[in-house]
């Protein structure tokens, strides 16, 4: 028998490359398999009408899923047809005859699976560790928290993959960010990765697949990492990870789609062996003290513009934070705390699981929304919509004077009919604040759910650590 090759200690994402690798193109590039695809209605019609074009097939149907979420509206509709925007209704339309020719499953608006792709992927255990996934959308690095290598992908990509199920992948850089200690009381996942954007600017992390770790990441639950694998595309991340640990296995184990029996067991001892070798190279290592990690709020126009709630509105220090002051309608030296809000968005695939939810509703319970504010909440998915109706929490959002929508991207980018009006500021818990993302003119502020519960309540950014949580 021969020994094994001896080869140099792999980081968690070299080891995943090298195993869905079918073929190197050339030292940066490789053929990848694509364990799983994803699509939706808004990136997905392209790609089809290439494929028809040329006449192929999809070679793997069942290794594909399409669901609605990025154009419909969240307010009840009884048919598609009934969906007054010619466009989002299109858009629905084929991607449901797409569906049909090609044998694909679909979640579509009725489906009571239906939700943010992101969200529905992992709640009904389609994302396993080790997978490679990709999805025509950017926000598809979710799933490195389940140790699976996501990414978002073009059009034309989309395509290759239906016909091919592979794709050209150009082998990323690798960064770890590290974050030892324990979060404060109040502070958050979402926290954790806007500091990171913060840190490294939203570029920084361009060309890099970014490992996350240490005391504050493992102690995450699962909706904690996938907010911020999530978002970790703000800072330029094509892929993010975070190794699988027992508490994955445990998300994942009874889930409709996860393995079950011999299979679970096979898999359980594959997916242990996901991690980075202890002495693996990173191009790039970064630490994040947790404990010095305080609720942040972006004050511009680009994620990476963001402070603690404790701060001012900076001086500008070039022409493009002058810029997004300017947008923003805010003045220098303004304390975060004295901005008013006109609307609270609780909602996006960053932010609306039902853990998000829970952790809104605490500060909600029992207050009121300020008069002046519009405020809703989209859930991520019919299931988590109906996990919440379950523990009442429908109810409590409601008489708070919250409107209690149905799932879908919704306002995080006002494809459909949810869009802030010109001028218009909102507390969101999304993940981009660039000019016009909810609606022409609209300003936005990203913050974790329940800081903007607390804006919401109070009329304009708020500390939600300074809220009793016990007993308004
Ligand atoms: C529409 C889609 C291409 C886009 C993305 O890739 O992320 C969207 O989901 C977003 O969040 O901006
Ligand atoms: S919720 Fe927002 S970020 Fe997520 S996929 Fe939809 S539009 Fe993109």
């Amino acid at each position: 028998m021969n020994s094994a090759p001896q080869t140099r200690p792999l980081t968690l994402y070299e080891k995943l490359v090298a195993q869905n690798t079918v073929r190197r193109i050339d030292d940066e590039t490789m053929l990848l398999y694509v364990d799983f695809h994803i699509m939706n209605e808004y990136t997905s019609p392209q790609a089809f009408a290439g494929l028809q074009a040329v006449g192929r097939e999809v070679w793997r149907p069942e290794a594909h899923l399409a669901v609605v979420d990025h154009v419909n509206p969240t307010r009840p509709v009884a048919r598609v047809e009934d969906i007054e925007d010619d466009g989002g209704r299109l858009q629905i339309q084929t991607l449901s005859a797409n569906c049909e020719r090609h044998g694909i499953e679909l979640f579509d608006l009725f489906d009571p699976r239906q939700g943010i792709e992101h969200i529905v992927v992992p709640e009904n255990g389609m994302a396993w560790p080790g997978m490679v996934i990709a999805c025509g959308d950017s926000h598809t690095t979710t799933y490195g928290a389940f140790g699976a290598l996501g990414f978002g992908i073009g059009t034309s990509e989309i395509e290759h993959v239906l016909a091919t199920q592979t794709l050209a992948y150009a082998v990323l850089k690798t960064m770890r960010v590290t974050v030892p200690g324990a979060l404060g009381p109040g502070c958050t996942a979402k926290d954790i990765v806007m500091a990171f954007i913060a840190e490294v600017g939203a570029a920084g992390a361009s060309g890099y697949a970014v490992e996350f770790a240490g005391e504050a990441i493992t102690a995450l639950d699962m909706a904690g990492r996938m907010t911020i694998c999530n978002m970790a595309v703000e800072a330029g991340a094509r892929a993010a990870l975070i190794a699988p640990d027992e508490r994955v296995f445990a998300y994942l184990q009874g889930r409709d789609r996860a393995p079950t029996d011999d299979a679970w067991n096979n898999a359980l001892g594959y997916w242990r062996t996901l991690r980075s070798d202890d002495d693996a190279a990173f191009a790039r290592e970064v630490t994040l003290d947790a404990t010095t990690i305080a609720p942040l709020v972006t004050w511009g126009t680009s994620p990476d513009q963001a402070l603690p709630i404790s701060g001012s509105v900076p001086t500008p220090q070039s022409p493009v934070d002058e810029r997004a002051l300017a947008y923003m309608g805010l003045n220098p030296g303004t304390p975060l705390t004295d901005i008013a809000i006109d609307r609270a968005f609780i909602g996006s695939c960053t932010n609306a699981r039902i853990e998000d939810l829970r952790r809104a509703a605490i500060i909600v319970k029992g207050r009121t929304v300020a008069p002046h504010v519009t405020a809703i909440v989209v859930p991520g998915s019919k299931q988590v919509r109906a996990a919440a109706e379950a523990e009442g929490l429908d109810s409590l959002f409601l008489e708070a004077g919250f409107e209690w929508r149905g799932s879908g991207c919704s306002m995080c980018l006002a494809m459909n009919d949810d869009v802030a009006a010109n001028g218009e500021r909102c507390a969101s818990s999304t993940n981009r604040n660039f000019e016009g993302r909810q609606g022409k003119g609209a300003r936005t502020h990203l913050m974790s759910p329940e800081m903007v519960a607390a804006a919401a309540v109070t009329g304009h950014l708020t500390d939600a650590r300074k809220f009793d949580r016990s007993a308004p």
